[in-house]
Order: structure tokens, then C-alpha cells, then sequence
């Protein structure tokens, strides 16, 4: 991106668009080996934050959320089961370019978890068996043990590069709905270009939300 490529001016009605055109900007360049990753924060018991990465499978413009997979009995899955609220950050520090999320999370539909589980590879779909996420585990050999017993569970050999792994029940994504992102652009000196888009959102489906209008304000570096 050429330098000082600023934020529109006036600022568009809606950031979804010009969001969706910097994901696969940072996709199509390659800007880093996961240039979808993301540091997913959650709010645990006493409303401690806590924060990972995750990878950002879609982002979905026109509704208005970003979908990322996990199990739903690590530690970031209880705490989403348990508050419903979850911040996103992304950086494409080659593009200079940094985007904020806010919003409410759902689980994906059954089926959307079963399409994208059964696009991955195999070996990950056995250590997702394997893998009770975020459990203590007594030694990297115990897991190993583990992985073995799930794939012999499902007949797939160690070097396998396809086979047969049913999605486990405690798999599977989350759609974080967007009711406030800020996108940012580097400039020099640190007077960098921001602008943070609100809207409200109302449950209206198991899957979905209703939302109302945007209100766009630029803010300060
Ligand atoms: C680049 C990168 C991508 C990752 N993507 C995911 C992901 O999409 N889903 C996931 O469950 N964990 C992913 N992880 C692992 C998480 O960061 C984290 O270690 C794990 O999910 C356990 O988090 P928790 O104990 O807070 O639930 C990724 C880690 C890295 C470094
Ligand atoms: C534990 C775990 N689950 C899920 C993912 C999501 O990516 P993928 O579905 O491409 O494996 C990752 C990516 O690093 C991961 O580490």
C-alpha cells in the first residue's frame, strides 16, 4: 500500500466493505504466514480479560460478522458460553493497517462447523479428537497416546492424507457480530489515521441479529 493511504473522506456509511477489501488485501499480498490470524479476547470469571489468537475463516461483509473455529470446552469457549461479548484484534504490520472488533458472538450452524471441519486436513481433524483443549495434560508422550487412540479409533494411518473423521460435538465455529470496529492506518510522526464505526444489534434468529444504521466518528491518534 502506497504510504499515507488515508481513511475516505467523508468516512463511508458502512467500514464492512472497506474491511473486507484490507482482509483480502493482507490475504492476496501475503503480508505474514497467517495473514487471517487474530488475538481473540474474552471475559472469563470476575470479568477478568484473557486473550489468544485465532484464525479469522471469513468475514462475512454483508451481514456484519467474522467467523473463527475452536473447540467449545477450551478455556475461551466456556468463557464465551459464559459472556457473550468478545473483542478481535488484526495487524498487517506491512500494510500498516490495524483493525478493531467489538461484539456479540454466536455458535456457527451445526452444518457450517461440519463443512469447514471436513475441509481440513485429516491429521488436524484427529487432533481435534485428541486435543482436549485447554485440559492439563501429564506429558507431550500422554498426548501422543492420545492421537493414536483417536486415529486408530477412525483407521487413519499415521501418514494419511485423507480419511473419514466426524466432526466432535465440542468443534466448531463462532460468528462474532460486529457492533463496533475502528480501522486504523500508520502514518508518520505517530499521527496515525483512525475512525471507529458503532451500530446497535438485537438477537433475532439463533444465528442472527438484526442491526440498525452506523455512526462513523473519527477519533485521535
Ligand atoms: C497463528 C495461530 C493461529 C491459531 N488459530 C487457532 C484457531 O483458529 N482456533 C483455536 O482454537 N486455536 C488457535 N490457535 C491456538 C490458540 O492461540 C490457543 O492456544 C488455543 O486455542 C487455546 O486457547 P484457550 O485456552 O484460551 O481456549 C492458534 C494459535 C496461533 C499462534
Ligand atoms: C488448535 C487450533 N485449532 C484450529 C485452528 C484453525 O486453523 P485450521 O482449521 O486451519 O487448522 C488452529 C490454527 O492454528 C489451531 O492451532
Amino acid at each position: 500500500m502506497a504510504q499515507n493511504d488515508f481513511l475516505p473522506e467523508p468516512l463511508p456509511a458502512s467500514p464492512l466493505p472497506l474491511f473486507a477489501q484490507w482482509f483480502s488485501d493482507a490475504r492476496a499480498r501475503a503480508t505474514q504466514p497467517n495473514p487471517d490470524a487474530m488475538v481473540l479476547a474474552t471475559v472469563g470469571p470476575n470479568l477478568a480479560p484473557s486473550a489468544r489468537v485465532v484464525l479469522c475463516k471469513r468475514v462475512e461483509d454483508q451481514a456484519g460478522y467474522i467467523v473463527f473455529f475452536t473447540n467449545y470446552q477450551s478455556r475461551k469457549g466456556r468463557e464465551l458460553t459464559e459472556h457473550s461479548r468478545a473483542a478481535a484484534v488484526m495487524h498487517w504490520d506491512v500494510l500498516q493497517r490495524q483493525v478493531r472488533i467489538e461484539g456479540t458472538v454466536v455458535r456457527s450452524p451445526a452444518e457450517e462447523s461440519d463443512a469447514y471441519f471436513a475441509s481440513r486436513a485429516v491429521l488436524s481433524r484427529v487432533g481435534a479428537w485428541a486435543s482436549d483443549q485447554s485440559q492439563p495434560l501429564g506429558s507431550r508422550a500422554e498426548l501422543a497416546t492420545k492421537v493414536e487412540a483417536a486415529a486408530r479409533r477412525f483407521g487413519v494411518a499415521p501418514n494419511a492424507q485423507d480419511g473419514q473423521v466426524p466432526r466432535p460435538p465440542h468443534w466448531g465455529g463462532f460468528r462474532l457480530w460486529i457492533e463496533s470496529i475502528e480501522l486504523w492506518v500508520e502514518a508518520p510522526g505517530r499521527v496515525h489515521d483512525r475512525a471507529v464505526w458503532n451500530r446497535s444489534i438485537s438477537r433475532s434468529g439463533e444465528y442472527t441479529f438484526s442491526a440498525g444504521d452506523w455512526k462513523s466518528t473519527r477519533l485521535n491518534p
